[in-house]
């Protein structure tokens, strides 16, 4: 069953609306890939390794940006400020039995032990079912008709927006977008979710829980590599916010836009970009695609993170764009500081020979100025608010 919207979208040539100017369509439609490099293994990130874990962190986030994971392991990438991680075991049995190889011969279980052992105690923790359930849930949200995705932003604790809503200089975006604020996640936001589809509220609460202890962790990895005391990030990342893109299949990719070109306005955003390539990362004046991978998560340095850092860590610019034969479905997790957050570089990193290269600025300033949460800015800013 399609949706009203995505069926406005089921046609046979791009709408004129919908056809960006040549200078910001994407136009060529294959553009390089990022090359993966090896290996970091963040299942080392503990005790006396630790260290030596979050220094390839810092390395790669510094000089690339750019990080993967899958399961037990940290790949860094050639881009900028992304980490990428990947955690789909079983779709890569084989690497990761050359990987594990040292591991498996000295012990005596069989290979599917390790896997629960290694998923259990060393793997990034959010359980690859709760991502399918997570992603099937939004694509069932996204393909009700119209009058059950109505955005009521007094009433509701969700934000939709159809694609007639988004335009930008009076070009639409190929998608539909659906904001859910998480916290106070047991209150507000749990009792006003959708109503469709049933199990909406159960996975997408897991899941907004599964991945806030995710984000702490990488940012607990960056804080340690930055050299910032422990929890420095714990004021700044208070406010989550959950963000889902639907692209339909678009006649034209060259000439259409599933989003434009931006920075997050997060501290880190992770992205789980399923399993249809889309995400592209501007990196050295071109565009480079990252390889969409099954239950994988990329995970983005937002503007707040490049403002803390003092630019240490870049926020990278990033787009999406549409494809000719699937949807596509992407989810991320914005982590950000509260409204009344002063957003600053931090104090241990300026000093004569690096001076600030921002001025404090509270991080709803940020939010009003750059419209940070798009069309239902303000109405998000109220629904996150403290006062509530
Ligand atoms: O859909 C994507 O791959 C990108 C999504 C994104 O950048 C965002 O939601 O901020
Ligand atoms: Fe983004």
């Amino acid at each position: 069953m399609a949706s009203q919207v995505s069926s406005c979208l089921d046609v046979q040539s791009v709408p004129e609306s919908y056809i960006f100017p040549p200078e910001t369509r994407p136009g060529k439609l294959t553009v390089p890939l990022c090359k993966t490099n090896p290996v970091i293994d963040l299942g080392k990130a503990v005790g006396q390794a630790r260290t030596d874990i979050i220094q390839q962190i810092s390395e790669a986030c510094q000089r690339f940006g750019f990080f993967q994971v899958h399961n037990i392991l940290f790949y860094s990438i050639t881009s900028t400020c992304l980490i990428n991680l990947f955690c789909s075991f079983e779709n890569s049995l084989k690497e990761l039995m050359v990987s594990c190889k040292d591991f498996c011969l000295h012990q005596t279980n069989s290979l599917e032990d390790h896997i629960v052992l290694w998923k259990q105690v060393i793997n990034h923790g959010v359980p690859e079912c709760l991502i399918i359930d997570t992603t099937k849930v939004f694509n069932d949200l996204f393909n009700l008709p119209a009058e059950d995705k109505v955005n009521v932003p007094e009433k509701n604790g969700w934000f939709y927006t159809d694609s007639m809503k988004f335009s930008s200089n009076g070009v639409h975006l190929w998608r539909e977008n659906i904001k859910v604020p998480c916290q106070p996640l047991e209150e507000e936001c749990v009792q006003l979710c959708p109503e469709k589809p049933n199990r909406y509220r159960e996975i997408v609460v897991s899941y907004v829980k599964e991945l806030r202890k995710l984000s702490l962790r990488i940012l607990e990895l960056i804080c340690e590599g930055l050299g910032l005391e422990g929890g420095y990030f714990e004021e700044s990342s208070e406010v989550q916010l959950l963000t889902a893109n639907y692209y339909p299949p678009c006649p034209d990719p060259s000439t259409t836009l599933g989003l434009l070109r931006h920075c997050d306005p997060s501290l880190i955003t992770i992205l789980l970009e399923g399993d249809v390539s889309g995400l592209q990362v501007f990196k050295d004046g071109e565009w480079i695609g990252v390889k969409a991978l099954s239950n994988a998560f990329v995970v983005i340095v937002g503007n707040q993170l490049e403002i803390i850092s003092n630019q240490k860590l870049k926020s990278a610019e990033h787009r999406a764009v549409t494809n000719p034969s699937e949807a596509r479905t992407s989810i991320a997790t914005l982590i950000n500081p509260s409204l009344d957050f002063v957003v600053e570089p931090a104090k241990l990193l300026v000093n004569d020979l690096n001076p600030p290269l921002y001025r404090p600025i509270l991080y709803k300033e940020f939010v009003h100025s750059s419209r940070a949460f798009g069309p239902d800015t303000e109405a998000i800013k109220y629904r996150i608010s403290s006062e509530l």
